[in-house]
């Protein structure tokens, strides 16, 4: 698990070295507090390379999804949180929904996301791995440090 740090204090310390992701996302996993290196996915209702990715090695890093803001389909779901949890990531982050939100709350994985939707996405494989993605203007690379907690989302520049 990665240490406990509240974001409101790190901005204070770091400033402008941080951005910050002002969506207003849900905070529905069991760990409210999270960070570590970035991975992504970028994808559009398929949800096939969020399922292969939690199922490798996270190492303790975050996975960004940039799932472009879509609610329509659920992206992760309780087997693919519980992999991920399996596989030690710290965390996810989806600009996009989720489901299982009941179980999903008792996992101890970090999850922000925009709401829920029982509906299951495509899996058709298609979207990017560990490219840039573009979350409400902030650029985010892989490699780099983000921070969540219930406050918000920092990602270094
Ligand atoms: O299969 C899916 O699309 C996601 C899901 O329900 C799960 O992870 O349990």
């Amino acid at each position: 698990m990665s240490t406990q740090i509240n974001t409101a204090d790190l901005y204070d310390e770091r400033g402008e070295e941080v951005e910050s992701i002002a969506i207003q996302f849900q905070n529905l996993g069991g760990n409210s507090h999270f960070n570590g290196p970035v991975r992504t996915v970028k994808c559009f209702e398929d949800n096939a390379l969020v399922k292969a990715v939690l199922g490798t090695p996270g190492e303790g890093a975050v996975l960004v999804v940039d799932g472009q803001g879509s609610v329509r389909t659920a992206l992760m779901g309780d087997m693919i949180a519980e992999s991920a949890v399996a596989n030690g990531w710290a965390g996810v982050v989806i600009n996009g929904a989720i489901r299982d939100r009941e179980a999903i709350a008792k996992l101890p994985l970090g999850v922000k996301a925009l709401g829920s939707n029982p509906k299951k996405s495509a899996k058709t494989g298609v979207g990017e791995v560990d490219v840039q993605v573009v979350i409400d203007g902030v650029h985010i690379q892989p490699g780099v440090m983000i921070y969540c907690d219930p406050d918000g989302v920092l990602v270094e520049r």
